[in-house]
């Protein structure tokens, strides 16, 4: 579902990406992790279309998507959750979600939820703020509306930057049920994670970042041999 290929990408004259390459298909959760300033931000930017590779090829279904603006990548079914959730603080939570609405409805495919009272079950926050301008939020009930929000466009791929960053225990634990629950539902996620604890937990397989590169891959049922291999836990992720 999702192919890249040989990325390379940078902000002006300092590289950070190097010959990225992986794969994300369908119904199954990748976890890519690693260090502070590994570039794992980098890498979501360059999928979300907001950071031009310098080199490679991103293909999303089939097709190279390398040149193609954000919406359009949006409109055909990549959806993101970004580390600064990208969401319009001034405007209420209904007004953030309608315009994905919208969009998923128009696009043609299935919901990934019965309806949408199964999305609002899984995120309760959502229903209960739905009328409070979003600056109001704490940062998990934002990081919900952004997963709502995600959701809503019925997505086919669905991209996580750090979900668990600076939230709460009892929020990550929510975010990684949610997780579980939209597994078999047709969709490839990629999570992109410091904490690989919490990616050992949900995701089938994954790759480890050091440095711009993947320097380690990590097959399906994997993470906790990962966990326990001291010298790749303290070369990569910080002991
Ligand atoms: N807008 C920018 N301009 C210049 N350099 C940047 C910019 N954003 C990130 N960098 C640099 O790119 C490298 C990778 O940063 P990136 O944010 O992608 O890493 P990360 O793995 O997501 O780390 P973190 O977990 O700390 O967010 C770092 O050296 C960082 O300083």
């Amino acid at each position: 579902m999702l192919e890249i290929e040989a990325v390379h990408a940078g902000y002006g004259a300092l590289p950070v990406l190097e010959a990225i390459g992986f794969h994300v298909e369908e119904d199954e959760v990748v976890g890519l992790v690693g260090p502070n300033g590994a570039g794992k931000t980098t890498l979501v930017r360059a999928l979300a279309g907001l950071l031009r590779p310098s080199a490679g090829a991103i293909r999303f279904a089939g097709h190279d998507v390398t040149a193609e603006p954000g919406h359009r990548r949006a409109g055909e079914g990549m959806a993101f959750v970004l580390d600064n959730r990208a969401l319009f603080s001034e405007l209420t939570v209904r007004q953030n979600l309608a315009l994905a609405e919208r969009m998923g409805r128009r696009s043609g495919r299935l919901k990934c939820f019965s309806d949408d009272a199964e999305l609002f079950d899984l995120l309760p926050v959502v229903r209960e703020r739905i009328d409070t301008p979003v600056q109001l939020l704490s940062g998990g009930q934002q990081q919900m509306v952004a997963i709502a929000r995600a959701l809503l466009l019925r997505p086919r791929l669905l991209v996580m930057d750090e979900p668990s960053a600076g939230l709460a225990p009892l929020i990550v634990k929510h975010i990684l049920e949610l997780l579980h629950r939209l597994k078999g539902r047709g969709i490839g996620i990629l999570v992109v994670e410091q904490n690989v604890r919490l990616i050992a937990e949900v995701a089938d397989r994954g790759y480890v970042m050091s440095l711009g590169r993947l320097v380690h891959e990590v097959p399906r049922g994997a993470w906790r041999s990962l966990l326990e291999d001291e010298r790749l836990v303290h070369a990569y992720l910080g002991g």
